[in-house]
Formats: C-alpha cells, sequence, structure tokens
C-alpha cells in the first residue's frame, strides 16, 4: 500500500497528540485534521470518518461509540483506544502478541479495540500462564500497579501540573479503584481466560509517565506444584518471537533492587520480570510498560501499522515523552 489516509478523532486529548506526533513525520500517512471548530462537530467528523482508510479514536467512550455509529457505511477501518469496545461482539482485542494467532486477527481485522494500559500489563503476564495451565483458571489472583498521572488524560494532568489553582492535586501516591469495579477488570478476566475477575487495585504516583504491573503468585497455594523458572519458560517461549514484548533473564531480575516505571517511556516496548523465592514457592511477576506507548498511542501506531500491511515498527516511538 502507497500512502494511507488516517483520521484522528480526538487528536488535541494525550493519547490523540502522541499518536499525531508519531505519524506526523511519517511520508507513507496523509493526516486528515479538523479545525478547533470542527473538532467535536459530529458532521465534520463524519466526513473525516468516511473520508479515511484508519480512523484512531481518543476519546471518552460514549465519544467512541458515537464516532463508530457516525462511521457505519464507510470503508474506513477503526482502532478504538478508549474502553468501549473492549470486550464487544466483532472487535478484535488489539494486543497481536498475547496469544497465538491474534497478530492476525489484528491483520485482517476492520474493528480493532486497542487494550487498557494496565490490562495490557496483567494480560501479558496472566494470558500464557492461564492457556498453558500452570495456573488453574480459578486461582485468586490479584493485580497491583501503579501509574503516572498521564494516565488520568488531560484532566488529570492539568491537576497535577496546575500549581495553586483550585483541584490542584499535591498528593504524592493514591490508591483509587477501591470499588474493586476499575473499568479494566472486564477485559483483564476476558482476555486471560481467568474464572474470576481479578482483584485490582491501581495507583496513580507524581510523575507523568510509565507503570508497572505486579501479579503476586503463592505458587506453592497450586496443586501441580508450578515453579517461578517454569512461569518465566512459559512467558519466554510466549513472546520469543515478538519485536515489542522482552521477557527478561531470571538472572536479571534476580540481580535487580528496584524499578523504574519510567525507563520504557517513549517506546512501545513491555518488558517482564519473574522474582521468585523458589524455596517458599512465592512470586511476583511485573509488567513495565510506557501508558503512553504500548499502554496507548504505541500499540494504537503498532496496530495502524499491521492492518496497513506496513512495517510494524514504522514510526512507533515518541520523539519525547509527554
Ligand atoms: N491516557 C492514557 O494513558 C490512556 C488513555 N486511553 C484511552 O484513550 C481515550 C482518550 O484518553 P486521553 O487521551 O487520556 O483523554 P483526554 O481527555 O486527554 O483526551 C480526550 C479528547 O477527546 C476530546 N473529546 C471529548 N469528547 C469529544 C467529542 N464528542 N468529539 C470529539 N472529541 C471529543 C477531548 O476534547 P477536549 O480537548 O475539549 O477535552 C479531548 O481532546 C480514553 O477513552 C482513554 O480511556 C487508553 C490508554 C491509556
Ligand atoms: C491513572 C489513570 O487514571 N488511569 C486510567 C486508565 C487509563 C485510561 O483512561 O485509559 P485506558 O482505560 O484506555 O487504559 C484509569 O484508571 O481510569
Amino acid at each position: 500500500m502507497g500512502s494511507a489516509r488516517v483520521f484522528i478523532d480526538g487528536e488535541a486529548g494525550t493519547t490523540g497528540l502522541q499518536i499525531r506526533e508519531r505519524l506526523l513525520a511519517r511520508r507513507d500517512i496523509e493526516l486528515i485534521s479538523l479545525s478547533g471548530a470542527e473538532r467535536k462537530d459530529a458532521k465534520a467528523r463524519r466526513d473525516a470518518l468516511h473520508a479515511a482508510d484508519v480512523a484512531i479514536l481518543c476519546l471518552p467512550d460514549d465519544a467512541a461509540r458515537e464516532a463508530a455509529a457516525l462511521a457505519e457505511g464507510a470503508d474506513v477501518k477503526l482502532i478504538d483506544a478508549s474502553t468501549a469496545h473492549r470486550t464487544a461482539d466483532g472487535w478484535v482485542y488489539g494486543f497481536p502478541e498475547f496469544r497465538a494467532g491474534q497478530r492476525e486477527a489484528v491483520i485482517g481485522a476492520d474493528r480493532i479495540s486497542n487494550p487498557g494500559c494496565y490490562s495490557t500489563g496483567a494480560i501479558a503476564i496472566l494470558a500464557p500462564l492461564v492457556a498453558a495451565h500452570l495456573l488453574p483458571v480459578d486461582y485468586p489472583v490479584t493485580v497491583n500497579a501503579v501509574s503516572g498521572y498521564t494516565g488520568g488524560g488531560k484532566s488529570l494532568i492539568a491537576r497535577y501540573e496546575a500549581a495553586g489553582e483550585a483541584g490542584y492535586k499535591p498528593d504524592p501516591f493514591w490508591n483509587y479503584g477501591l470499588t474493586l469495579n476499575h473499568k479494566h477488570v472486564p477485559e483483564i478476566t476476558r482476555w486471560t481466560g481467568l474464572g474470576h475477575p481479578p482483584i485490582f487495585q491501581p495507583s496513580v504516583a507524581r510523575y507523568a509517565q510509565g507503570m508497572l504491573v505486579s501479579v503476586p503468585l503463592a505458587l506453592w497455594s497450586v496443586e501441580s506444584g508450578p515453579t517461578a523458572a517454569a512461569a518465566h519458560e512459559i512467558l519466554l517461549s510466549q513472546y520469543a518471537d515478538t519485536r515489542f514484548v522482552r521477557v527478561a533473564p531470571l538472572g536479571e531480575a534476580e540481580g535487580l533492587k528496584e524499578l523504574d516505571p519510567q525507563a520504557l517511556n517513549g517506546t512501545n516496548m513491555l518488558e517482564i520480570f519473574v522474582f521468585s523465592d523458589e524455596e517458599t514457592g512465592r512470586a511476583v511477576i511485573t509488567a513495565r510498560l510506557d501508558n503512553l506507548g504500548k499502554g496507548a498511542s504505541g500499540a494504537a501506531v503498532q496496530n495502524m501499522n499491521l492492518l496497513l500491511g506496513m512495517p510494524e515498527d514504522a514510526g512507533i516511538e515518541a520523539s519525547a515523552a509527554a
């Protein structure tokens, strides 16, 4: 394919801006942009959706559903970065690496739901372990995570960066999702194949970008007696031929004293570390990623490249972190 027309619906938002920045320099992409006055106008958005080969929806959920309706009857392929379609029929889950055949499904799709940022980390760890029966489907899973504040989009960024103004958020750290029903729970449950929703405990700390998603595992409690080394082997084999998921060698994880959530900022990489105490059968598996990279905008560009038959890593990195 030569040059493709791409419309980013919501290009003035956090995710949209990051995608725009990645695509602006590309000669194989022609961006369709709306003026400030038009960007929330349904007719202008409909026209843009109908003129595009691919549209990437970087919108709140209701606006993403509206965009999908506006695109009906058009030839456009959609990539939705919102939560609206992540477990919806007719939409392919845009995480090409997490199970066999998913990359091919993405390539052949016309409706792709981009995964949630936390979900990407949790599913990367858990889906292969459940599929390989290392973890039983009824294993009681907990997921602990910390994100930079860009994960909350423009409104949370404004609150963190508006020192002295109303709404300013001085907190160094806070837990949320305390109803245990964070919006990512349904997609994590569905795509890991778990029989029960996990206990998901997200948090935000006072830094802009990057996240850690950790799954503690009491392997001693699993009847088949799995080891952390066996879990590592399964993850290594699942991601061996992928470009953007790296499973750190066990020795590398053993030597780590701490993990910086910001280390992958600006990239589309996801790294997995298996920490363990084999003697007592305990492990913690942690995924590190950029919430705006493999957790959002990088993943959307990767999915777009796959849809358009372009090199998977074309324009995938941000020139600077947010
Ligand atoms: N931030 C992150 O780390 C991640 C975000 N996402 C998802 O991506 C989506 C966008 O999030 P994010 O970029 O953070 O959010 P932002 O709030 O930063 O951006 C959303 C953008 O959508 C615009 N918008 C709202 N309603 C409409 C409408 N009806 N028509 C056109 N534009 C509209 C907003 O306009 P205005 O500028 O006027 O407010 C804003 O520019 C969300 O669904 C989120 O869940 C996914 C993964 C990670
Ligand atoms: C820190 C923060 O607020 N994070 C968001 C998750 C990121 C997001 O809104 O988008 P996705 O669902 O598409 O990942 C939240 O917990 O609602």
